[in-house]
């Protein structure tokens, strides 16, 4: 019998990061429940893959589907914010704090097209007690289409970061 596939399902969608990244398992660090935005790499909405750079920063290759659709043409704002959220509070994690976000802060800077595969690059840059402030920006090559600084409250006691 044959199988029915959507137009998405049988796109390639090439999430491959830089020679000198390495692949970083999210699940393995914070457990499965982050399913809004990672959970679903089949999916027509968001695909997305970790890794860390060379500097050991969180980078994540992102495809945003056709059900990202805010303009027409062009992914919704909040499905940028979203996976800005998810990124730069994973990124908290990954440097071994065990954090919320508290606050988001995203500047759209260009539309982004439908079912392109961008960058989404953190850095932390400061630790002031439990405050843990990340930035952030989701770009492909020369383009950047977001920028956000995201405040991180720590909750727990910090974790072992993985490395992949
Ligand atoms: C973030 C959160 C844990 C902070 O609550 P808390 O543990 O009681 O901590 P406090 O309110 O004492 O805040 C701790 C510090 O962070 C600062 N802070 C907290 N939220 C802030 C915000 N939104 N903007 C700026 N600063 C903030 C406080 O001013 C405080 O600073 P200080 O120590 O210099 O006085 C809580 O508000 C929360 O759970 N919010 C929901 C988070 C969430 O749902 N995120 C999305 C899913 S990850
Ligand atoms: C448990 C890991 C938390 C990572 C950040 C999630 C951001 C959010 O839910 O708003």
């Amino acid at each position: 019998m044959a199988t029915t596939i959507t137009n998405a399902e049988a796109m390639a969608v090439d999430l491959r990061g830089e020679s000198d990244w390495t692949a970083f398992d999210a699940p393995a660090l914070v457990g499965s429940s982050l399913r809004f935005v990672s959970g679903d790499p089949q999916g027509d909405r968001f695909r997305v893959r970790y890794y860390r750079d060379a500097a050991q920063q969180l980078k994540a290759r992102v495809w945003f589907g056709p059900e990202t659709e805010g303009p027409p043409g062009h992914a919704h704002g909040g499905s940028i914010a979203a996976v800005l959220d998810e990124v730069l509070g994973l990124s908290g994690w990954a440097a071994g704090h065990a954090v919320v976000v508290a606050n988001l802060n995203v500047s759209f800077r260009n539309l982004l097209p439908l079912q392109t595969v961008v960058t989404v690059e953190s850095e932390v840059v400061s630790i002031n007690g439990r405050k843990v402030l990340v930035k952030g920006r989701v770009c492909s090559g020369s383009a950047i289409y977001a920028e956000a600084e995201c405040l991180c409250i720590a909750i727990g006691q910090p974790k072992t970061s993985v490395a992949g």
